[in-house]
């Protein structure tokens, strides 16, 4: 039977089972998040460097930033149980550097979430981003628009070329699906697209998540520091379950603060004090749409 979803999206998609063990393992992850309060090592940009701490914090983790490939080697070995690297303001040095960090990731067998933000401007995150398909993410975070041009910039079969400068989505959700596909498929790992409707595919099942706030969009580092959350998730949970319990902790946590606000400024303070009282089942409950 359609839902009242389908007949917006028209999509053939049903709501997960209560019963899913999808949903367990998304409120195991929230708690174990809040149990050991794991370390995800952030090498992000300048802009919104402390939304992310905060946000990582704010969810039960811990935040370490840096810009180093010898750092995050010292951490791999340490406490650092996953790595972030966003792509939102970069220097000549990361052009070794963060190639580096991602290797060493890889090498220890640690998984690794990009946020390629800005993917399609200039030469150098263009060069990055192109090293990175040697040891590729375990976890893409995007908006639509990157998530088109970072399958161009890898060549991906069915990938769109067209370049895009910018931080902000210039596209919808829905017209990034086979450019997330693409990159599930290339990457062997999770590609999540966050929109007015978030989506997190693997590359063969896809799962809508609707909710949030439009305030995200008002304030800055919202899409960064879901990717620092996803990769706070990623130190506990495998890559799907992490990806879907940041985004449906970002989902339930923005009804929440935008409920409390009135403005982008209040807007974000409520927002952390939301991603601290949510609760596991309140996210795992959340509605999921599977096609
Ligand atoms: N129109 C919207 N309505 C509700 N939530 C949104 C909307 N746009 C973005 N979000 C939410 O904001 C967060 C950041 O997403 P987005 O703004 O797409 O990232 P970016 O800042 O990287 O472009 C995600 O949790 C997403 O679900
Ligand atoms: C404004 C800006 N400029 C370079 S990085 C950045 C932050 C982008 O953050 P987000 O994608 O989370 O809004
Ligand atoms: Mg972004």
């Amino acid at each position: 039977m359609n839902t009242a979803y389908d007949d917006a999206h028209g999509t053939d998609s049903r709501n997960l089972d209560i019963n899913d063990p999808l949903r367990a393992r998304v409120a195991q992850a929230v708690a174990q998040v809040r149990a050991t309060t794991p370390l995800a090592q952030s090498l992000t940009n300048f802009v919104t460097i402390n939304l992310v701490a905060n946000a990582q914090l704010a969810v039960g983790g811990t935040a370490a930033m840096h810009y180093s490939g010898e750092e995050a080697a010292a951490l791999d070995h340490g406490a650092s149980k996953a790595t972030y690297i966003n792509m939102g303001t970069l220097l000549e040095p990361f052009r070794t550097e963060y190639p580096a960090a991602a290797r060493d990731a890889a090498e220890h067998g640690l998984p690794w979430v990009l946020d390629p933000v800005g993917a399609g401007a200039g030469e150098l995150r263009g060069d990055i981003l192109r090293a990175f398909a040697a040891t590729p993410p375990t976890i893409i975070r995007c908006n639509a628009s990157e998530a088109i041009a970072l399958a161009g910039i890898w060549h991906l079969d069915g990938a769109d070329a067209r370049a895009r400068a910018g931080v902000e989505a210039s596209d919808e959700v829905d017209e990034a699906i086979d450019a997330a596909h693409a990159l599930a498929r290339f990457t062997g790992g999770i590609v999540s697209v966050s929109g007015a409707v978030d989506l997190v595919t693997d590359g063969e099942r896809d799962f809508r998540l609707p909710g949030g706030s439009v305030w995200m969009t008002k304030i800055t580092g919202a899409g960064c520091s879901l990717g620092g959350v996803t990769a706070t998730y990623a130190c506990v949970a495998d890559p799907l379950t992490a990806a879907m319990a940041a985004a449906l902790h970002y989902n339930r946590a923005a009804d929440s603060a935008e409920r409390e606000s009135n403005g982008p400024g209040s807007f974000q303070v409520a927002f952390l004090d939301a991603l601290w009282n949510t609760t596991a089942d309140e996210i795992a409950q959340s509605p999921i749409y599977v096609s």
